[in-house]
């Protein structure tokens, strides 16, 4: 039997988005409508969030001190414990519920639930309480996927003893696109793209990267977001991109496509 256009199955396509924390509090309303418009063209969607300023804040007004290298908290007992509520407890259910708002069933997940997020620690003596994924359980988001959820993964995992550490977003979301073979990965933060002398760079390849880091013009929050891009985009992902919430930015590719 042959099908019509209009009754052939729409082909399956993964994305995994991640939210910096820097643009979370100010979702547009052209955000949604991007967002409903690529479910509409038949990409199923998973959202990853961080929540940096939200936890910048509360470490403050719990006078916690933290430090960040290469993009990493350095994550004490105390801060993870605080990492941890602001995430699941404030972050993570705003989120959700914006979604549920704008009409996009969401549903609100962790590291804990389902084992979601396996740990090991990343290095305990120069990271304190920081995580290194080592398995993510990605069959239980295909299930939500499956009756049409959009999972909302915050950035928590634990150690099968159950001790919680933090993870860096970015990481989080790669390691979701990675372990769900997705077909692209955007990191939609608070600058539309990487920006090289003030300019954004709407494409940029793998050599061009390494120069930037070198020479000090990538740093910070976006060594992680650079580092997620070139882990995806080496072990076959095709499509990897750093992107504003208009969803345009830098498009991170291999040499050799930019040829
Ligand atoms: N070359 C670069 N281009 C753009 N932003 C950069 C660059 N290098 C470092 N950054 C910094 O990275 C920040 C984004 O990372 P981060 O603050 O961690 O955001 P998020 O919360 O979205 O993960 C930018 O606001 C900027 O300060
Ligand atoms: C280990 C580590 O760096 N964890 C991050 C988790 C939140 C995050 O990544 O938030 P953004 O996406 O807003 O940067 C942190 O504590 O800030």
């Amino acid at each position: 039997m042959t099908m019509s256009k209009s009754t052939q199955p729409t082909a399956r396509k993964r994305m995994v988005i991640k939210l910096g924390g820097s643009m979370l509090a100010e979702l547009t309303k052209d955000f949604f409508a991007n967002f409903k418009r690529l479910q509409d063209a038949g990409y199923e969607l998973i959202l990853v969030h961080g929540g940096g300023p939200e936890i910048n804040q509360e470490l403050a007004a719990n006078n916690v001190t933290s430090t960040v290298l290469n993009g990493i908290r350095v994550t004490s007992k105390e801060a993870v414990r605080i990492v941890q509520s602001t995430l699941i407890g404030q972050v993570n259910p705003a989120l959700v519920h914006h979604l549920n708002r704008e009409g996009i069933e969401a549903i609100g997940l962790s590291g804990y639930d389902g084992k979601l997020l396996s740990c090991s620690f990343l290095d305990e003596a120069v990271y304190g309480f920081v995580g290194e994924i080592q398995q993510v359980r990605s069959e239980l988001i295909e299930k939500m996927l499956d009756v049409g959820l959009v999972p909302v993964i915050s950035c928590i995992g634990s150690t099968t003893n159950g001790i919680s550490l933090n993870i860096n977003a970015d990481t989080v979301a790669s390691k979701i696109a990675l372990s769900m073979c997705a077909d692209s990965l955007l990191l939609v933060t608070d600058t539309p793209g990487i920006k090289i002398e003030g300019k954004v760079q709407h494409i940029a390849s793998l050599t061009a990267i390494s120069q930037w880091i070198e020479s000090g013009e990538i740093y910070g929050g976006m060594l992680p977001k650079v580092k997620a891009a070139l882990d995806c985009l080496g072990a076959g992902i095709p499509s990897v991109q750093i992107v504003g919430q208009q969803l345009l930015g830098t498009v991170i590719a291999h040499e050799e496509v930019l040829a």
